[in-house]
């Protein structure tokens, strides 16, 4: 466990020999060191290699010097209290936050050893490789058939009509959808109920064959049923694809992860196996998210 400074106090007007040392019952102030991530946040030969990241919205500094590998083909789960910088860290690996206009990214961001921030990166080409899925299913107003096909039409990455119907169908079936949708190809896919849609968006991230896929909180719009089937989903994909995802529900993190990342107020705290950081945390503030004393 890390540092917990406890005052203890005594009343100066009680008699010597009635002094009772008083120990302070108001919750003791965490030390978090900066910079500093209790666990394994490092990993051999990682997918992803980011050294003192900051990020700034306009003078705040919502993420503060953060270093974390992530590992080839590993799920790895972001949690922590609203506002404490998961979405912002995320948003980073594929450049994400380059719409923002008031946000600025500093430090060392590699993608197999690539900087992922180089002036000269094509950030398209980029987004390929990283894709994401968004917390509100996000399919475009077109049909289930387009919604899949429009990256790789985009991308060129396939000359024949029957190599993009190829790739649709296997898009379709990693994302556990093809029997549900492989007669009405041609239906608006808006027409789906929200975890139909929200599986078609993974399905439409993983056509252009990404070797990230980013999942920001990707269940909190569904429903259990349909949470269910998007991580049974998860746990297929991790044996193709390395998965970053951040969610809210502690429960979902332990399920479908294999490590996980526990933040706090811009600071990485802790990073370990999911298991441990369930059931014997290392840092303080972990054990007090996780068992509901905050957030
Ligand atoms: N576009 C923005 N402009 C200014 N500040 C922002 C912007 N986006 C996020 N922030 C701030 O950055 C900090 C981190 O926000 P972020 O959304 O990354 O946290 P989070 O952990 O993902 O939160 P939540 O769990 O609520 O989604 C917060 O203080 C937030 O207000």
């Amino acid at each position: 466990m890390n540092t917990l400074n406890t005052t203890v106090t005594s009343e100066a007007d009680v008699p010597e020999e009635k002094a009772i040392p008083v120990q302070d019952e108001r919750p003791a102030e965490t030390v978090i060191e900066e910079g500093k991530t209790v666990g394994t946040p490092f990993a051999d030969d990682p997918k992803f290699k980011l050294r003192n990241v900051e990020v700034f919205y306009g003078e705040d500094r919502a993420i503060k010097n953060i270093s974390l590998d992530i590992a080839r083909n590993e799920v790895i789960a972001f949690i922590g209290p609203s506002g404490c910088g998961k979405s912002t860290f995320l948003r980073c690996l594929n450049r994400m936050n380059d719409s923002i206009d008031i946000c600025r990214v500093k430090g060392s961001l590699q993608l197999d050893e690539q900087d992922i921030y180089d002036s000269k990166r094509d950030v398209v080409e980029l987004r390929a490789r990283v894709g994401m899925v968004f917390q509100k299913p996000n399919p475009f107003p077109k049909s289930i058939y387009d919604n899949v096909a429009y990256g790789p039409r985009i991308h060129g990455l396939a000359n024949r009509k029957s190599d993009l119907d190829d790739i649709v169908e296997n898009s379709l079936r990693k994302a556990g959808l093809w029997n549900e949708v492989k007669d009405r190809l041609d239906a608006t896919a808006t027409g789906m109920s929200g975890g139909q849609q929200q599986r078609l968006c993974i399905a439409r991230a993983i056509a252009v064959s990404p070797e990230v896929v980013l999942m920001d909180e990707p269940c909190s719009a569904l429903d259990p049923i349909a949470t269910a089937k998007v991580e049974e989903l998860i746990a297929e994909l991790s044996e193709s694809y390395t998965i970053v995802i951040v969610t809210h529900s502690m429960q979902q993190a332990a399920r479908v992860s294999h490590r996980t990342a526990y933040f706090h107020l811009g600071h990485l705290v802790e990073v370990n196996e999911t298991d441990k950081v369930f059931t014997s945390p290392e840092h303080e503030l972990t054990e007090s998210y996780i068992t509901g004393r905050f957030g």
